[in-house]
């Protein structure tokens, strides 16, 4: 019998006096960081099955090592190709950055995103650099990665436990770089397009563009990924790089996303959740 579910869940946005009850009152009584008032709570209540780990949740947080999984799969089949864009982590020092990225040799434009996504606002602020000179206006720590042109439609990818679900997003339009620069030269700041509840499924597409990717890539993706990363509960944002047909690049990976997007999620979820304790009470009576 399920008795309960805690999703513990702190808005790095908000400070903490504007948190739930329940996340001021572990914080201030214990005066503990989040994964260690969850290791705590796991180790004096073995019966309570904690979903995620913490440490593998704390991983995607820094993209520096987000995308570290994708790339060492290096999956590659008759269905397609899956990598990650070339990037380049920039720690300190503004005025660095151009010769650093000239000897890395990647290509401008670059999307600069920071190097910590903790679900803050200030954290999913990106930015795009069009020319050699506007790399000095960005503001380390941050990751910049090479944008790829992907006829501006993103594939949100879900994955609860073995199940995934797949919707698709309008992005970054390719020529945003072209109709910015035309503007002024410089740094472009990028709006949530993402995050927009405007689905593109209804949109007048071309087909080469709109086409999800296939299936079987994502289900060998997502299998490898939820070993790799040992998480059950996150999202991939997938873009197809234009006019390639099949190579599929992986730009974010997200712990609980809000699945509230997700079709279905309500069976979804009340399956995963029964699945995993009928496979507790199993292994119990084994
Ligand atoms: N390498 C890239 N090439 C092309 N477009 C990109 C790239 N990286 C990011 N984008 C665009 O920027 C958007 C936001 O990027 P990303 O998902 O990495 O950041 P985020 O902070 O997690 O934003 P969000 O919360 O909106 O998903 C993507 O949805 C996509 O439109
Ligand atoms: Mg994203």
């Amino acid at each position: 019998m399920i008795k309960g579910i805690f999703f513990v869940a702190i808005d790095q946005s908000k400070p903490l006096s504007d948190q739930g009850p329940f996340d001021v009152v572990m914080h201030k009584l214990l005066g503990k960081e989040w994964r260690q008032i969850i290791e705590d709570y796991r180790q004096t209540h073995p019966e309570v099955t904690v979903l995620d780990p913490p440490d593998a949740i704390q991983h995607l947080r820094n993209r520096q090592f987000m995308l570290q999984a994708v790339a060492d799969l290096n999956l590659s089949d008759s269905y397609g190709k899956v990598g990650v864009p070339r990037q380049l982590v920039i720690k300190k020092d503004a005025s660095s950055i151009p010769d650093a990225v000239t000897k890395s040799g990647l290509i401008l434009p670059l999307v600069a995103k920071p190097l910590i996504a903790d679900g803050s606002a200030k954290s999913h602020e990106l930015s795009l650099a069009f020319d050699q000179n506007s790399l000095q206006k960005l503001e380390p720590p941050l990751v910049l990665q090479e944008f790829v042109n992907h006829g501006g439609v993103l594939f949100k990818v879900y994955i609860v436990g073995e199940t995934i679900k797949v919707v698709r997003r309008f992005s970054l339009p390719d020529d945003v770089c072209k109709r910015e620069l035309s503007k002024n030269a410089g740094v472009y700041h990028v709006p949530r397009v993402s995050c927009a509840a405007a689905s593109a499924d209804d949109a007048n597409l071309d087909p080469r563009v709109a086409e999800l990717p296939p299936r079987p890539l994502l289900e060998k993706l997502a299998k490898e990924l939820r070993n790799r990363l040992g998480l059950r509960l996150f999202n991939l944002d997938i873009i197809r790089e234009h006019g390639s047909g099949d190579h599929f690049y992986v730009i974010d990976i997200n712990y609980f996303p809000g699945y509230g997007k997700m079709p279905g999620y309500e069976h979804i979820f009340t399956d995963f959740l029964l699945n995993l304790v009928q496979g507790k009470y199993k292994k119990r009576s084994c």
